[in-house]
């Protein structure tokens, strides 16, 4: 029977990154090949896929803002796999010294369609072995809600932390984003109690699809991600759900009952506030 034309295959790829960019980057690249062979035509890879831990992401953002060389990399593996890639996050340059989370997103031609910086930074401690996280050290916070035009849908981006953070996703809503991705890095403590449950919220009251990619491992003696990535549609339904490990989950999207969903239930009228 022929497919629906409605119907897109989407992929989430959860990564175990290390410290090593290379080996980073031919595992980030050997899933979104299975993503292509399942048929994706979009990928999103998690948080800081490329370079995980702090101590290198100043020469990164140093080393791209000069040549661009990843960048290019990852709008290649895009166009070579003929997918929309949510390029996780990548350090770059802020102005005052510190860098931002930013994640590019790369059509199958291989142009880049935007680029988003993560807005909420994770200062908080957590009853895990690291306990102190203070992301704003490093990180600088971007200012712009971003939600991108592609053949398939609207695309919101928000990034680990920010899922947190309802009025974003409101936001991205009010923008006419149908689809919302979130590269992620989510603790393992934080992540088991919270990951799920808001997720599945920001799906159902903002009736969209969320693709949520995460980290899911060790990375190193005090460094532990909760895994869990996941594809939730607009009905609240988990199509696919990764354990721990590196693993590029497959689902399909389906536009039209979407639309059809939220014709039925128009909440985007009837808000008051
Ligand atoms: O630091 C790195 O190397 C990679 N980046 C991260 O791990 C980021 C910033 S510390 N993690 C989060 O935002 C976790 C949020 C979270 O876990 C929660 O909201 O509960």
């Amino acid at each position: 029977m022929a497919r629906s034309t409605s119907l897109v295959t989407v992929a989430a790829l959860q990564m175990v990154s290390s410290s090593d960019l290379a080996v980073n980057l031919l595992r980030a690249e050997g899933l979104i090949a299975e993503a292509a062979n399942g048929g994706a035509k979009l990928a999103v890879l998690p948080e800081n896929f490329a370079l995980f831990g702090r101590q290198r992401i100043f020469d990164l953002a140093v080393q791209e803002a000069a040549s661009g060389d990843l960048q290019s990399q990852l709008a290649h593996l895009a166009a070579k796999y003929n997918l929309t890639l949510v390029a996780g996050t990548i350090p770059t340059p802020a102005p005052d010294g510190r860098v931002y989370a930013t994640s590019f997103v790369y059509g199958p031609d291989g142009c880049c369609l935007g680029q988003y910086r993560k807005m909420h930074l994770f200062d908080a401690d957590v009853a895990d072995a690291q306990g102190s996280y203070r992301e704003s050290d490093s990180y600088a916070p971007g200012d712009d809600v971003v939600v991108l035009e592609t053949p398939f849908g609207r695309i919101g981006v928000g990034i680990c932390y920010d899922l947190r953070f309802p009025e974003l996703f409101r936001q991205m809503f009010e923008l006419k984003a149908d689809i919302v991705v979130l590269p992620s890095a989510f603790t393992r403590s934080t992540g088991w109690a919270h990951w799920l449950p808001l997720l599945r919220a920001r799906a159902i009251e903002n009736q969209c699809l969320v693709v949520a990619a995460n980290q899911g491992g060790v990375h190193d003696a005090k460094r532990q991600t909760s895994g869990g990535s996941v594809i939730i549609d607009s009905w609240g339904r988990v199509l696919a759900e990764a354990g721990l490990g590196e693993v590029c989950i497959l689902a399909d999207y389906d536009s039209a009952e979407q639309n059809a969903l939220r014709l039925r239930m128009p909440v985007a009228q009837h808000r008051r506030l």
